[in-house]
């Protein structure tokens, strides 16, 4: 159980904090979603969950365990917006094994068959994989480090509708073994999977309803001049 307690981020150069008093509690095998509009601070709170930031004030929890900041990034795997943007190996083999050379092949191959993509050769180019498939070679990327937390920053950005629904469906097999906190501001396709949801607006996260906010989203769509 992810225990997230009074969370605030207040950098220097900014004149009102980035995120205020986040509270939040996710269970294994749960998918958490936070949807908010671009600039609410959603990227952020992924960094600072990844480690990559050190938040102004707050407390972390694992199963009532307390986790200091700078332990993060052990604990959780972060998959960035856009991933693909920071594939650096030639082959998947390379690219699964960056950081991890003690990884063997055949850890690879079993990573590369969580995600659906063990069909194809650990010699193959990541960027010869179709968008989809980049996405799901970034999951496993994370997957393989076997982190307790999986951190998704707007996963389908960017894929047409079917690799948005293929993914959706990965995720929805994922969260059977993971806890997982994916951020979006398009959660549609994402909303029918997610066991908690959670609106982000300047920094102020609060907890709805799954079925709330896609009653939201079909009325934005029927009126969008409200957007
Ligand atoms: N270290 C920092 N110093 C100053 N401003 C920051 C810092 N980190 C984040 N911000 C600001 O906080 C706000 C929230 O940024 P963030 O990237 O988290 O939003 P977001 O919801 O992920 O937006 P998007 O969907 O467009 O990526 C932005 O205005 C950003 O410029």
């Amino acid at each position: 159980m992810l225990r997230i307690k009074n969370l605030n981020y207040h950098p220097t150069a900014t004149a009102a904090p980035i995120l205020w008093n986040i509270s939040l509690e996710l269970a294994p095998q749960q998918m958490g979603l936070v949807v908010g509009p671009s600039g609410s601070g959603k990227s952020t709170l992924l960094e600072i969950l990844g480690g990559l930031s050190k938040p102004s004030r707050g407390e972390l929890y694992w199963d009532n365990k307390a986790i200091p900041s700078d332990q993060l990034s052990r604990f959780s795997g972060l998959v960035f917006q856009f991933p693909e943007r920071h594939f650096c190996g030639g082959t998947l083999l390379e690219e699964l094994r960056f950081g991890h050379p003690e990884l063997t092949s055949d850890q690879v191959s079993e990573a590369l068959k969580e995600v659906g993509l063990g069909d194809l050769s650990l010699k193959t180019s990541p960027q010869s994989l179709s968008g989809g498939q980049q996405r799901r070679l970034a999951l496993a990327v994370q997957l393989i480090r076997q982190p307790a937390l999986l951190l998704m920053d707007e996963p389908t950005a960017g894929l047409d509708w079917s690799m948005r629904q293929q993914l959706t469906r990965l995720l929805a097999k994922i969260k059977q073994h993971w806890s997982l906190l994916v951020v979006s501001h398009d959660p549609v396709e994402l909303l029918p999977i997610a066991d908690r949801c959670w609106t982000l607006n300047h920094g102020q996260l609060h907890p709805v309803q799954p079925q709330d906010l896609m009653e939201r989203h079909d009325a934005l769509l029927a009126n969008p001049s409200e957007r």
